[in-house]
């Protein structure tokens, strides 16, 4: 329960509707308590009147100031209009009663919605403030379920339970009250199977929950199944698996079905359970009333009264057990939302952060860095000066630490050790946002969103118009491709628009990233899925690009065409050579080693990229 303690701050927030929303609550909930006692009272009347001689009128005092008060004028009427009367009475009351439950949905559900609203955009809020290191720790579909799965279940807490609660506190107190003005023994009857009802919906309810959470598991494994068989189609037809494909699916439906009609048994006894709990206790009231009436203690009208005050408590005592499993889940998510909203963000924007321009001088220094999660140290004692306007390429096998570099300087990690300059300030003492945007960073995996590929290139730069946006195209050589859909750069992209290629999609993120104009740039890996001419185009055209900006270029691939500055060849994240072209090949090691092979695959020794 302590879990659920921060949602308190939304209840203060949203102070004005709770205290509406529990006022309408006592309000319908006296409109509920009320009509039993004008039954009495009407049939008190009746049967104190029926059969007596000469329509002579016996007079039953009202027992309390609201039948007084609302009898007062009815004291010379006729039987009949005195009956059409109390009926009006009745119906006045349930109208009212019915106006004011919309009321308190009103307020108290709505303001369940506010509250979730607000929670929801808090995670996700805290989400974009988290650093990578907690994505990698925690999957996709872990994050969804906190956002939509937990912070439901929680605003089963702020709304429903809390209504549920409310009412069935003012409606104990309002009924058991009235009851017991009437009759101490009978209302200890009446009341008497409550409990046992409350308890046994709460473990019955249990049951359902616990088999009801058993089909979801299996309902989104089957939905996985079917996911992954309709995107790895291709897969499944080329190795002709179709039919194991279909039998796997089959399995997973069977249990489900099994689930199902097991959980569907299980509901079955619930109502039935609840049916015979309201009328074990309206046996008891009707025989026990009947006793106290025979000897005089109460009137037949009040056996009636009770009748109505069992069927009203009924439904609000059966749900305790449903409002009990609905706080427990709620604040067993609140517990889960909290582990994420109290994790800090390793990788914080300073407080009054630099947000100078960057010209683009980069100094790594005696930097190592190890991933904390896993304990792989990618960089060991690193050292790099890159001066404004240089063009670096980092080259080395896969998994020497590459990627790291560029992580690094875009401050997705700090470093264990040594440290990381720009322009010479420290890195860790710009703001992150300035930093960010002013570097532009294509990365190894490109990621494309949902929209247009003009929306996907002006990404990050929203300002710019469709001339900016077919220039960084042109640049990135992804012009024509683009031009050729049939709706250029209004083509949609992803699952509803169309496929682009492995290599088209690169050149996207290329252009995405040069749009920005900015002084320093990072290419990671961004050219492998293009082939040897395109690549020739983007070099050519990137080499103008980059005339006087830095560049940190990452590649399995030598570019020969490109003049760089200084090439490094990493291995187990150590620099093992450092140089110029020309000097790294008279060094005779890994690089001029890798040149020859890579001359030799291409076979074209046109000096384009090898
Ligand atoms: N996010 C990460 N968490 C944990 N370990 C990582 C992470 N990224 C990389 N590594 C590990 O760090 C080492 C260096 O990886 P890095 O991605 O920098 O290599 P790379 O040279 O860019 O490789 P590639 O050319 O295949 O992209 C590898 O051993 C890799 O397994």
């Amino acid at each position: 329960m302590q879990h659920l303690k921060v949602l308190n701050k939304y209840f203060f927030k949203y102070r004005g509707r709770l205290i509406l929303g529990i006022l309408f609550v006592v309000i319908s909930n006296l409109l509920a308590v009320l009509p039993p006692q004008v039954i009495r009272y009407l049939l008190d009347f009746v049967g104190g009147n029926i059969g007596r001689p000469g329509g002579e009128r016996r007079i039953i005092p009202p027992q309390n100031d609201f039948l007084r008060f609302t009898f007062a004028w009815m004291n010379d009427a006729s039987l009949v209009r005195l009956m059409a009367y109390g009926g009006a009475v009745l119906l006045a009351m349930a109208l009212l009663r019915g106006l004011f439950m919309f009321f308190m949905r009103q307020t108290i559900i709505v303001m369940s919605r506010f509250i979730e609203y607000d929670l929801k955009n808090s995670i996700y809020r805290h989400y974009q403030q988290l650093d990578l290191n907690f994505f990698k720790l925690h999957n996709t579909g872990d994050l969804m379920s906190r956002i939509s799965e937990d912070v439901s279940r929680v605003r089963m807490y702020v709304g429903p339970a809390l209504m549920y609660t409310v009412n069935l506190v003012v409606l104990i107190v309002m009924s058991v009250s009235a009851m017991l003005r009437v009759n101490v023994t009978l209302t200890i009857y009446t009341l008497a199977p409550l409990p046992l009802l409350a308890v046994s919906i709460y473990y019955v309810n249990r049951l359902i929950h616990r088999k009801s959470e058993r089909i979801q598991a299996q309902l989104s494994a089957i939905t996985t199944q079917a996911q992954e068989s309709y995107s790895g189609i291709r897969v499944i037809k080329s190795y002709v698996q179709e039919a194991s494909a279909g039998v796997h699916f089959g399995a997973a439906s069977e249990d489900y079905r099994k689930s199902s009609l097991n959980l569907a048994k299980t509901e079955a006894i619930y109502f039935p359970t609840m049916q015979l709990m309201i009328g074990l206790s309206t046996l008891l009231t009707v025989m026990i009333g009947g006793i106290q009436a025979i000897r005089g203690n109460i009137t037949v009208g009040s056996i009636a009264e009770f009748v109505v005050y069992v069927n009203l408590l009924m439904w609000p005592v059966a749900s305790i057990g449903s409002v009990a499993a609905m706080i427990q889940r709620a604040a067993a998510s609140q517990k889960r939302i909290n582990e994420f909203l109290h994790t800090e963000p390793a990788i914080r924007s300073p407080r009054n952060g630099r947000s100078a321009p960057v010209r683009g001088h980069v100094r790594f220094r005696d930097v190592s860095f190890t991933y904390p999660h896993t304990g792989i140290q990618a960089l060991k004692h690193f050292d790099l000066e890159v001066l404004p306007g240089q063009k670096i390429a980092v080259i080395g096998k896969t998994g020497s630490g590459k990627s790291t570099v560029a992580q690094l300087l875009m401050r997705m990690y700090d470093p264990d050790e040594g440290e990381l300059r720009i322009d010479d300030i420290p890195l860790k003492t710009f703001s992150l946002e300035s930093l960010r945007s002013q570097i532009s960073y294509v990365p190894q995996d490109v990621f494309l969103f949902s929209d247009t590929i003009a929306n996907n290139i002006r990404f990050g730069s929203e300002n710019a118009g469709l001339q900016a946006v077919r220039q960084a195209a042109r640049q990135a050589a992804v012009e024509k491709d683009i031009d050729g859909f049939p709706e250029g750069f209004d083509t949609l992209v992803g699952e509803r628009g169309v496929t682009l290629s492995g290599g088209q999609k690169q050149r996207v993120s290329i252009a995405r990233a040069l749009i920005r104009n900015p002084n320093l740039l990072v290419f990671d890996d961004c050219l492998s899925a293009v082939d040897a001419k395109t690549e020739k185009t983007i070099i050519t055209q990137l080499y103008t690009y980059l005339k006087d900006r830095t560049a940190v270029i990452i590649t399995h691939r030598i570019f020969a065409l490109f003049e760089f500055d200084q090439i490094i060849v990493l291995d187990n994240g150590t620099i093992i050579e450092r140089g110029t072209h020309e000097e790294l090949l008279a060094k005779n090691g890994y690089y001029a080693g890798l040149y020859a092979q890579q001359q030799r695959v291409s076979g074209d020794n046109d000096g384009a990229p090898a």
